[in-house]
Parts: C-alpha cells; structure tokens; sequence
C-alpha cells in the first residue's frame, strides 16, 4: 500500500479498534484534531469500499433539481445532510429489528456504510442524531477532512442501559472549516413544560467565509414513541423559543435538521410550519404540489410490526433562503421487503441532504 493508503489504513484501522476503546473509557477523549493529519477523501471512500467488499453496491440516488424555486447565486450552494444514523448500542442491543440479520449491523463494516453515504455526497453540513461513536470514529475522522464537530450528548441515553454500550448517544454537527467560521455555539437541553427531558439540540451560528453571510444552524432528535405528541409539541415549542433568541427574532436565516419523532399531521409539525421564523420543509418541495412531505423517512420492522414513517425534517427560512436540489429518497424496491437497516444500507432512517443558496438581500 502506498504511503498515504497506509496511513489512511491507519486512521480507519484505529477507530476500527473502538471495542477496546469502550473498555478503556480514556480513550474516548476526543484527540486533539490539530495533531491528525489531514486525509484524503477519495481514499478514505477507497478503504471504505475495500472493507465493504462483500456487501451489495449502494443504491443509486439522485439529486432533484429546484431550481427554478432558487435564485443564481455566485456562490456556491451550501449542502447540508441531516441523518439519523442509528445508535450502534440501540441497533444491536434495543431496537430489535427482527428482519434485519445481526452481522449487517456489525459496527466494523456499518461504519464504513455511512462514511460512504457522507463521502459519496460530501455535505458541507452534517446534522446527525444517535451518534454514539463521536470521539472514536466520527470526530477524528471528519476532523481530518476538514470538519469542525461538536457533539452533545443526552442526559440519560437508552445506550448506557445496553451492555457493551460505547458511551451515550447524542446529536452531533459538522461543518467544514474552509467554507464556515463559528460565530457562536449553544448546547441546548430541551425542556417541555419547564421540566428538563431527556432530548437536546445544538445551535450554531456560522459565517460564510465566501459571502460574509450568516446563518443559524440547528439539530436535534425529539422524544420517540406514540402517546408522547403532547411532550413532542412542548420540546418543540422550547426549541423555537431558543431559536427565535439566537436568530434575534429571524434577523438571522435559519436551518434546522432533526429526527422529530413526529408525523406531519402532529402539533410539533404545526409549531413549525406556523412559526414566526417563517420556516418551510424542504423536503416537500420534492412532492408535484410542493405541499406534501414524502411518504416515508424511516421504515423498520421491529417485534411490534412494521413501521413507515415521515419523521424526518430539513426546516429553512423561507424567505431568506432557497433550496436549489435535494436527494431523492429510496424508492421502496431498493429498501427491499425487510426495510431496514440492512446490508445495503446502514440505519433505519434515511439521509435526507440538500443545497441551499441564500437570496438576494431585501
Ligand atoms: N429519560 C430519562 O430521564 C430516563 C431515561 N432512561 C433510559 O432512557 C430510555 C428513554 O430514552 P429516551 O431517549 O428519552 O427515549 P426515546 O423514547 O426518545 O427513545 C430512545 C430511542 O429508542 C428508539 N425507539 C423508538 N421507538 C422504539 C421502539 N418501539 N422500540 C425500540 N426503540 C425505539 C428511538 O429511536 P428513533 O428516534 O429512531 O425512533 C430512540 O433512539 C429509557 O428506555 C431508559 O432506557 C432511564 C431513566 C431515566
Ligand atoms: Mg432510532
């Protein structure tokens, strides 16, 4: 192997030890990034592929063009990609997705399938929730392709209660350091009526180093699991209340990317698309009447049956903002009649990822 390859070899083979690093919890201590060396994206793809060899190619999606909705802009657009990438502590030890074998779910080669998902459309941003390989695989790896990462866990994560957990989950968000300067960052702790819950957000305010145009950039993963709308709502309203504050009442353009755990005709849709941050679902712009979300985000089959759902969101300010394409989501042939996860592809919910270019000012 070449030199960079060994090299490259070495930063997947290290994060591929991550066992060891969940018996010495020492070791999760994110490593100073200055001191990893920058990795080249072509060949972390190429490692990746090469421990991917026995599984299936990845499926085809396309990018579909919006832009008649999306001013020319001479600066290039801003892709961003929300995921939920599935806890590999939940995948393996609590989810129970019955139709999906346990050696598709090996950490090994399921890491390698959404560094591949990342890799193959490059967002410039990355909103992921149920992160909990943060400081062994996604920070030193992402870090060393040029993204900035914050990681906030939650409080009390289903993971810890699963034997040979990796540490808690949380959202993470990633932004590439040549295009963005961190203006500033809030950890945000959801609460619903006053009391803490259990669910987080991270917001950030970025600017473009290209435009000198600022934006506010949020993730976050609500409470899951039916009978739980009216805690959704409230988490919901919380988090619009602290986004109004940090956009200083949507002087600032806003995106916000989450798993919200709620379908569209839920109240914590409502708040959102009603909201005086006069926000809009990108994804519905891929609908023929621009009204509707599409039929599906995630689909499992877990031991209480099957489970499609639209629970997914990518949420812009509309007035400030324009969505230029967005990526097609798997049609139902390629996700396969044991949904997922699966072989082909590496959670139950899909990356939804978009391009974003800002209009003109008023
Ligand atoms: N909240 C607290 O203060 C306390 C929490 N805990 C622990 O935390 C857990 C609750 O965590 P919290 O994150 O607040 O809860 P959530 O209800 O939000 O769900 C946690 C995770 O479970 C997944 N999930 C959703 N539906 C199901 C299902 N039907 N079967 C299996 N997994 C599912 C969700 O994935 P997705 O979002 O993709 O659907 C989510 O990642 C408890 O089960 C307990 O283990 C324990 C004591 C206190
Ligand atoms: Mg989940």
């Amino acid at each position: 192997m070449g030199n960079g390859t060994s090299r490259l070899y070495s930063a997947l083979a290290k994060t591929l030890n991550s066992s060891a690093a969940s018996q010495h919890p020492e070791y999760l201590v994110a490593p100073d990034p200055e001191h990893l060396e920058p990795i080249d994206p072509k060949e972390l793809l190429e490692e990746c592929r090469a421990v991917l060899h026995t599984r299936p190619p990845r499926f085809q999606r396309d990018f579909v063009d919006l832009r008649a909705d999306c001013p020319s802009s001479h600066h290039p657009p801003i892709r961003v990609m929300q995921w939920n990438i599935l806890a590999q502590a939940l995948g393996e030890g609590k989810d129970n997705f019955v139709q999906c074998p346990i050696e598709a779910l090996k950490w090994e080669e399921r890491k390698c399938l959404i560094l591949e998902e990342i890799l193959a459309y490059q967002p410039d941003i990355l909103c992921l929730q149920e992160v909990d390989h943060y400081f062994d695989t996604f920070h030193p790896l992402l870090s060393r392709l040029g993204y900035q990462g914050t990681f906030f866990p939650k409080p009390w994560s289903p993971c810890l209660d699963v034997e040979h957990n990796n540490g808690p989950d949380g959202c993470a968000l990633f932004f590439l350091q040549n295009r963005f300067k961190l203006v500033n960052s809030a950890n945000i702790r959801l609460t619903a009526m006053t009391l803490k819950t259990n669910q987080v957000a991270i917001a950030q305010t970025l600017e473009c180093k290209e435009s000198s145009r600022q934006f506010c950039i949020a993730v976050t993963h609500l409470k899951a699991r039916t009978g739980w709308e009216r805690f959704r709502s409230a988490q919901g309203c919380d988090l619009l209340q602290n986004l109004q504050n940090i956009t200083q009442g949507a002087k600032i353009p806003l995106i916000v990317c989450g798993d919200f755990n709620a379908e569209p005709t839920e109240e914590v849709y409502k708040h959102f698309a009603s909201s005086s941050l006069n926000l809009n679902s990108a994804y519905k712009l891929l609908s023929a009447d621009g009204q509707s979300e599409p039929p599906y985000t995630t689909w499992k089959i877990r031991t209480s049956g099957e489970c499609r759902h639209t629970l997914d969101y990518i949420w812009y300010s509309k007035h400030a903002l324009s969505v230029c394409s967005a990526l097609d989501l798997l049609t139902e042939e390629q996700i396969g009649p044991n949904r997922l996860p699966s072989f082909n592809y590496p959670s139950d919910h899909l990356s939804l990822v978009c391009d974003f270019s800002f209009n003109e000012e008023p």
